[in-house]
């Protein structure tokens, strides 16, 4: 009883901010997600449907839902915007061939009403394959300097070791302090 009084009582508080973690499968989403609550690289399998994990970070409750990212499953994300704080969508920077359909989806999801105050943090994912897409190549393929209307940041990182994972972190603890 005092654990759910103590949910409710953040939830209604806003104490407790909703992130999802959205992109193509094979992303990493899930990897970075138990990188968040575990610290540890977890045996993955295509996620079907969704995980969700309360992360505390000095004090900031933040709850985090992996979202599965294959095609047949994208078009369900919308079900998980209502409330959203922060979009994190994970890129997997090997992935050059589908980087335009990221773009796609990236593109509905900013357009959609329920996720007009949304801060978005992009995880360039999987940055120790030699040969994969940088920071910069992502961003001017998903045109981020043209999104105006929601505040972003891309950060470079590898889900296996957890390198640049807490400085995404670091950037939506940044956002909250300014609100
Ligand atoms: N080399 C490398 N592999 C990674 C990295 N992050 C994740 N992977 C691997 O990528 C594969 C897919 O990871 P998942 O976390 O299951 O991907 P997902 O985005 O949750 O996929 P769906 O659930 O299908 O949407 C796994 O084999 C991971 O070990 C990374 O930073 N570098
Ligand atoms: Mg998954």
């Amino acid at each position: 009883m005092g654990i759910l009084f103590t949910k409710l009582w953040r939830l209604f508080n806003h104490q407790e901010h909703k992130v999802i973690i959205v992109g193509l499968d094979n992303a990493g989403k899930t990897t970075i997600l138990y990188q968040f609550s575990m610290n540890e690289v977890v045996h993955t399998s295509p996620t079907i449907g969704s995980n969700v994990e309360e992360i505390v970070v000095n004090n900031t409750h933040f709850l985090m839902w992996d979202i599965g990212g294959q095609e047949s499953l994208r078009s369900s994300w919308n079900t998980y915007y209502t409330n959203t704080e922060f979009v994190i969508v994970v890129v997997d920077s090997t992935d050059r061939e589908r980087i335009s359909v990221t773009k796609e989806e990236l593109c509905r999801m900013l357009a959609h009403e329920d996720l007009r105050r949304a801060g978005l943090l992009i995880f360039a994912n999987k940055q120790d394959v030699k040969g994969c897409l940088s920071v910069a190549e992502i961003s001017q393929s998903l045109q981020l300097t043209s999104v105006k209307d929601h505040q972003w940041h891309i950060q470079a990182c590898c889900a296996l070791t957890g390198e640049g994972l807490c400085q995404g972190l670091e950037w939506m603890m940044s956002r909250l302090r300014v609100r």
